[in-house]
């Protein structure tokens, strides 16, 4: 008997699930024969739901830090069961990496489709993330911009938000091995990724794939005041892989450890840490995908 359980957050950035739950219920009622739909009401209930599901498809409806959480306690089954994602989120870089439609309807079509693809999942320390580990603000600064704002000024209400965080922002002193490189110095910025889009941005690293079993890092040296406005601009322009002043390679591991605890953005949810080892469990996660 073919067991599915729905997660909704129902907080998730663009949740508007009530329109479309009835297309999902229709779409799950042809494929399995038992559907369970549970609400999170807290941090922590994703991961709840994760590790205790017992079915074979979990569905979530939901942004990337949804995603995470739930991703967080199924990695602690024997069996892993399939995960579908209905992007609910505000930024949504693992459906944009999967090409999962951002439109809710689309996207229920394609867990109609049944093509399954098996992802990598990265762990930072003792906990798992699904696509990006960002020290320093700036990725997470560009997306907060108020939906007003963007409807105003366009791609200048990016630009002058991202610029204005990263002039505040105080630089951090790094030690950084991995598996095929070493580096030690001063950044305002080190964005590591799984995935080619970093903050709603599909083009951040452009030859990534969710199942290549690397990650890519980016580190910036360190920048104030016109120069932050200046990488901000490359980022939102897709040039900044051609500055060669920022260092970009691709690894499978590595550990950073910084001067001080410092804010990190894991998978958009902001957090804090010091050292860091992070690696790439390849190929471990079934999601619904459309390719
Ligand atoms: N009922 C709830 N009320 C408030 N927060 C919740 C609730 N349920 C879950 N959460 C928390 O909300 C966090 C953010 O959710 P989610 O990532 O889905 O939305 P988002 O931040 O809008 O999207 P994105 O991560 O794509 O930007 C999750 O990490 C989770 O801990």
């Amino acid at each position: 008997m073919l067991k599915c359980l729905v997660i909704i957050n129902p907080s998730s950035g663009k949740i508007r699930y009530k329109e479309y739950l009835p297309e999902l219920t229709k779409v799950l009622t042809h494929k399995f024969n038992e559907i369970e739909f549970v609400y999170t009401e807290k941090k922590g209930d994703g991961i709840h739901y994760g590790r205790t599901i017992n079915a074979d498809t979990v569905i979530v409806v939901g942004g990337d830090g949804t995603i995470r959480e739930v991703v967080n306690g199924l990695m602690q089954q024997k069996y892993i069961p399939k995960l579908g994602i209905i992007p609910a989120g505000t930024v949504n870089d693992l459906a944009r990496a999967l090409n999962i439609p951002l439109d809710p309807f689309k996207a229920i079509a394609v867990l109609k489709k049944d093509t399954v693809k098996y992802i990598d999942v990265g762990k930072l320390n003792e906990t798992y993330f699904i696509s990006l580990v960002a020290i320093g603000g700036i990725p997470q600064a560009i997306h907060d911009v108020q939906s007003e704002s963007k409807t105003k000024w366009g791609r200048a209400a990016y630009f002058f938000n991202g610029a204005k965080y990263a002039m505040k922002q105080q630089p951090f002193t790094y030690e950084m091995k991995s598996d095929n490189h070493s580096m030690s110095g001063e950044s305002s910025l080190v964005v590591l990724s799984l995935l080619n889009s970093v903050a709603g941005m599909g083009r951040f690293f452009q030859d990534a794939r969710p199942d290549d079993g690397r990650f890519r890092i980016m580190v910036f040296p360190t920048f104030k005041f016109l120069k932050a406005g200046y990488y901000v601009a490359r980022i939102l322009a897709g040039k900044i892989q051609e500055n060669k002043e920022v260092a970009i390679y691709s690894t499978k591991e590595v550990s950073l450890i910084l001067s001080k605890p410092y804010s990190l953005n894991v998978d958009g949810e902001k957090e804090q840490g010091r050292e860091l080892h992070i690696q790439v469990i390849p190929k471990i996660l079934p999601v619904y995908s459309s390719q």
